[in-house]
């Protein structure tokens, strides 16, 4: 018999239930106990979802991340609020956030850094690491899930996340060697694993995703010393890697001593054999044979021809199970009444990712034919895709073909450009802007939420959505910046919003994916050719330089953030679909330069943070990617300035490539580096301008205009003060108005001040 299992479920709720618990506990409008009565409501419902699993997973749940939850569980917590008022959730939301329910007039203390987590758009709390961290184990949070599981009669398999990746994952603030910490970590875990087990649990499934990507000598000899002295413990240990192929890591993987591997066999399919070689003859093998990172039903016969006979070979060693935790996959297809039939019926979302995994259970147990219905209707949903005139449009195609050199070149140099923009635009010096997006307001979302509903037609929306914009621009004069933008107040979200207006793209009502915290967004889904019917952005940029003689940027996001934030099509390779988009922004870029913008931001937040988790493939990623918004930007005249925003900034490794995507002006994160992170533009000599944000937009706290001064004189030490800008970290929508006003205020006056001294 195969054993079924799952590695984590969405904890959001279908409904997104912990998002809006949470938020209204932050408000001081629920309170602890009601959170927490939610919180246990949801992991209720998500194991009953899952009870008909072998193994179902416990401590997936989390109420902000489950990185800070390990942190908390290992007593890693940071001395800044270790000594602070109320009670142990409130001190976690202050890390993870900067602030707890209790704190909400005041900032206390700053949020913990935040960064992707491997390739996805989820995104996690850096564990905070220095020599003298100690660890000391408080695994009550995780004891509580598991005595309510038990009361349930839930088959628990408690998930936590490795040694290794735990330490890989944390930053230390004063360089000291990470792996150094371990002889001080492992004892917590020997003690956790034996609670565990002692709690009842056979199996522990234990997080290795760092598996899947390069490891150096030491770290791959501190896999085998860890693993060795996790043996003390006295659960059996599955250990879990996802997101990608094994390589190099297969051999070290097998020598380990644990019961059980899991791999990621979407991506290493091909490893299978070599593992089965390789692997003690009494190891569990769990194959993750169903898509964990997206959106696209399984072909569950094309499974099941190579999953057979692994199967006859090591019969109940077989587990199986999706690639990865369906974290980062919405909840429930059946609750979309919007998608068009024919696209609904080749998707599935977690739920009906785990009605696959039970059906090719049953297959492998029972045989094909004790699901053959289930078979039939698969196979007809997949050819129906692979087949469909939806996806494929020749046009396209053809353009696609016609790509050359000359589609992603400017016709001048920066320099020629930098001189003819310096005289059309006449800006000062330290040139002031900001990145796009203004606060999203209650107002704005519930107008849009009426206008979905249908309780607000179209026209009333438009007035609602230019209102705003007209406030926004009316704020920006009253501030004195230079170059002005809209505010996005009509986007739902920088992604969502093209994908809605982009032929090739389904969007969904309720497929929300977590992207930190409380915050969720809804990765639209790229399922055909792409093209684009009539221009998106125009009317709006339009009507909003129409209220000003200030230059309002043009603004939008590019095609490798698209991609990389979408569910993308698994029948072609992504550099396929990337190009598709560059031709179609493009044509949005020209239209814009048409109706006379002459700056036009292109956002790429997603370039760096999409590169492959292996480095060996970055090259050939950024080639396309690159190239790609080359031609999304580069068809305009000399005198359109064309900025990007990217939010993250280390951009050592890359700074050729992003230098070559030769855009006039790049705005990055360097706030919270004070400005170290810009040493890479400087020792590489970048060329163009460059914005380097002054005040970090994740927190509330009110930068002050000395500190933004001494940051601009910093960053003008490393690049020549013509060439820079003045600008927050990133865009404003997820910050109040009281808290934007007094911060831009303070930058724009340090904006005056730096000229005046110039
Ligand atoms: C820059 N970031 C982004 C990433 N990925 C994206 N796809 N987009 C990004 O901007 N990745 C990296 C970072 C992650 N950062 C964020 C920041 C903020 C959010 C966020 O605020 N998300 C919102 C949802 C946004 C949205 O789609 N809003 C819709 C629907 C709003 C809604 O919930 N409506 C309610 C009713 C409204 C009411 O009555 O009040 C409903 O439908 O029930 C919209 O504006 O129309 C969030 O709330 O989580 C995400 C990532
Ligand atoms: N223009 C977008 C970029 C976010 S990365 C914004 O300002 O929200
Ligand atoms: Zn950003």
């Amino acid at each position: 018999m195969v054993t079924t299992h799952n590695l984590g479920f969405p904890r959001i709720g279908a409904k997104r239930e912990l998002k809006f618990a949470l938020e209204n506990y932050w408000k001081g409008d629920v309170t602890l106990d009601q959170l927490a009565e939610t919180g246990a409501q949801l992991r209720q419902r998500h194991w009953q979802n899952q009870s008909a699993l072998d193994l179902v997973p416990v401590g997936d749940f989390s109420f902000y991340d489950q990185v800070l939850d390990m942190s908390f569980l290992l007593g890693n917590i940071p001395d800044r609020v270790r000594h602070l008022d109320g009670n142990t959730l409130d001190n976690y939301f202050r890390v993870a956030r900067g602030r707890s329910a209790q704190d909400s007039s005041c900032s206390c203390v700053h949020a913990g850094e935040m960064t992707k987590w491997f390739d996805t758009n989820y995104h996690y709390i850096v564990p905070e690491l220095s020599a003298e961290t100690e660890f000391s184990l408080d695994a009550s949070r995780l004891l509580a899930q598991l005595a309510q599981a038990r009361q349930l009669k839930v088959s628990a398999k408690p998930v936590i996340i490795g040694p290794l990746t735990y330490l890989w994952l944390g930053k230390t603030r004063d360089a000291s060697d990470k792996l150094a910490l371990l002889p001080r970590l492992l004892p917590a875990y020997i003690t956790l694993l034996n609670q565990l087990a002692e709690q009842g649990c056979e199996w522990v499934q234990i997080d290795e995703p760092i598996l899947v990507t390069e490891l150096d000598a030491s770290w791959q000899q501190a896999f085998i010393a860890a693993y060795d002295a996790l043996q003390a413990g006295s659960a059996k240990l599955l250990l879990a890697t996802y997101f990608g192929q094994l390589k190099d890591n297969l051999p070290l993987l097998c020598k380990l001593p644990v019961q059980g591997i899991h791999i990621d066999a979407i991506n290493g399919q091909d490893e299978i054999g070599q593992l089965i070689q390789q692997l003690p003859a009494d190891t569990v093998l769990s194959l993750g044979v169903i898509n964990g990172r997206n959106i696209w039903k399984t072909d569950l016969h094309a499974t099941l021809e190579w999953l057979e006979p692994v199967h006859r070979l090591l019969q109940t060693r077989l587990w199986i199970a999706p690639s990865c935790s369906l974290l980062h996959v919405p909840v429930d297809l059946s609750s979309e009444q919007k998608l068009d039939s024919r696209i609904q019926y080749w998707l599935a979302f977690a739920l009906q990712k785990l009605d696959e995994l039970q059906i090719l259970a049953k297959a492998l147990n029972n045989g094909r034919v004790s699901v053959q219905e289930e078979l039939i209707a698969n196979h007809v949903a997949i050819e129906r895709r692979r087949t469909s005139s939806l996806v494929h449009n020749p046009a396209v195609k053809a353009a696609i073909a016609k790509i050359d050199a000359t589609l992603g070149k400017r016709n001048s140099a920066y320099e020629q450009r930098a001189i003819k923009q310096s005289a059309l635009l006449k800006l000062p010096d330290y040139p002031t802007t900001t990145i796009g997006s203004f606060p999203q307001t209650t107002e704005i979302r519930q107008a849009r939420n009426q206008f979905r509903l249908g309780n607000l037609d179209e026209v009333a929306y438009k007035a609602l959505m230019q209102n705003e914009i007209a406030r926004c621009v009316r704020e920006q004069e009253a501030l004195g910046l230079d170059v002005f933008v809209h505010g996005e107040a009509e986007r739902n979200d920088m992604v969502e919003y093209f994908g809605e207006q982009l032929e090739g793209y389904a969007f969904s009502q309720f497929g929300w994916v977590q992207s930190y915290g409380s915050r969720c967004v809804k990765p639209p889904i790229l399922f055909g050719d792409i093209s684009r019917p009539k221009a998106m952005t125009v009317e709006w940029i339009k009507y909003a330089q129409s209220l000003t003689d200030k230059p309002m940027k043009g603004m939008l996001t590019g095609p490798v953030t698209i991609l990389n934030w979408s569910f993308v099509r698994d029948d072609q390779p992504r550099s396929v679909s990337c190009y598709q988009l560059a031709l179609a922004i493009r044509e949005e870029v020209l239209d814009l330069e048409q109706a006379g913008v002459r700056v036009i931001q292109i956002d790429e937040a997603a370039l760096r943070e999409g590169l492959p988790l292996r480095r060996s493939q970055w090259s050939e990623y950024l080639q396309w990617a690159v190239e790609s918004f080359r031609i999304t930007a580069n068809g305009v005249q000399d005198e359109t300035q064309i900025h990007t925003h990217m939010c993250y900034s280390e951009f050592n490794d890359i700074i050729a490539s992003i230098a070559n995507m030769d855009a006039d002006v790049i705005t990055i994160e360097t706030s919270r580096s004070a400005m170290e992170l810009l040493d890479a533009f400087d020792d590489f000599n970048y060329p163009n301008q460059i914005g380097p944000g002054v005040y970090d937009i994740h927190s509330p706290n009110i930068p002050n205009q000395e500190h933004i001064v001494q940051l601009m004189r910093k960053a003008a030490e490393r690049i020549p003060a013509q060439r820079l800008w003045v600008n927050p970290d990133c865009g404003l929508k997820t910050r109040a108005w009281e808290e934007v006003i007094p911060a831009l205020k303070n930058m724009v006056a340090a904006a005056r001040v730096l000229r005046a001294a110039a």
